[in-house]
């Protein structure tokens, strides 16, 4: 007997083409289980974290949470005990060349070269980068005016205030135009109007394709300013991701005060410091 012949198989549904969905970038900042004791004190402790090209970082922690320790491991200031990072695919301990070309570092408690006027350590700054003298005095004068130094450009640094020695910092971690900027606390100690242009420069780092990191204790700021957050307590990392990520429908404060926790005053502490 012969069996029936199968039905025709139809053709299959033509499906279309999947999007072209672009590559990930890789980050621009890549940080591979970094750790740091000072003797029995562990700084940080395995922190691994990746920053995405184009997005600005807000580093929190309380005090002593390793986010000092964690920047200067990552700028080449401080030797990591254990991990790695890398800067746009160099290694910061094995190509540090490589690595510091792309970078543009403000490190906290800065020692400069303070026996140099503003102008002067500007253009020391941008001779160690290998840039020449026509783009340095050019980008000098910009940074030196757009930061409200002009008035102390010939002044020594050592003479400077705690905000302007930030600015004439911020001033030479920018002059070459870095890929990657490291900005321990670049807000601390800055007036309001400087603060503002800072955040307008940042702003536009950024948009031009720049990545930042920075730390600071000020939430609201972060919470303005920053598009990514991580969160470092006693030298882990508890949180990180987009700032919505990580506040989780709350105020990055609360989130933080959550992560972190906080610890009331009793009714009996300090009550000596009451007058009535
Ligand atoms: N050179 C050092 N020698 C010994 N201990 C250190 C040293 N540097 C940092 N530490 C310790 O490591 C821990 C982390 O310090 P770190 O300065 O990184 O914290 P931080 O988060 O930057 O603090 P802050 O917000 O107060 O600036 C602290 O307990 C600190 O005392």
């Amino acid at each position: 007997m012969s069996l029936p012949e199968p039905p025709p198989l139809s053709e299959p549904p033509h499906l279309p083409e999947p999007p072209h969905l672009p590559e990930p970038s890789p980050p621009v900042l890549a940080l591979r289980n970094l750790r740091k004791r000072f003797g029995s004190k562990v700084a940080v402790e395995d922190l691994t974290l990746d920053v995405p090209a184009g997005t600005m970082l807000g580093l929190l922690g309380p005090n002593g949470a390793g986010k000092t320790t964690a920047l200067a491991m990552t700028t080449g200031l401080l030797q990591p005990d254990a991990g790695t990072a890398w800067v746009l695919g160099a290694d910061v301990w094995r190509d540090p060349a490589g690595a510091k070309a792309r970078l543009g570092v403000l490190p906290d408690g800065i020692r400069m070269f303070d026996r140099l006027t503003g102008t002067e350590l500007l253009r020391y700054s941008g001779l160690l980068r290998g840039m020449d003298e026509t783009d340095i005095a050019g980008r000098s004068a910009e940074l030196i005016g757009a930061l409200g130094l002009a008035d102390a450009a010939g002044t020594l640094v050592v003479d400077y205030s705690a905000g302007m020695k930030k600015k004439i910092g911020l001033a030479c971690a920018l002059i070459h135009a870095p890929r990657l900027l490291i900005l321990d606390e670049p807000f601390e100690a800055v007036d309001p109007v400087s603060g503002e242009t800072i955040r307008q420069i940042l702003r536009a780092f950024v948009a031009g394709g720049g990545t930042v990191v920075l730390s600071s204790h000020v939430m609201e700021l972060v919470e303005s300013l920053c598009d990514r957050v991580a969160i470092l307590a006693e030298g882990r990392l508890l949180a990180h991701g987009s700032l919505d990520e990580v506040r989780a429908g709350m105020s990055l404060q609360q989130r933080f005060l959550d992560l972190v926790g906080s610890h009331d005053l009793g009714e009996e502490t300090l009550a000596w410091l009451r007058s009535s």
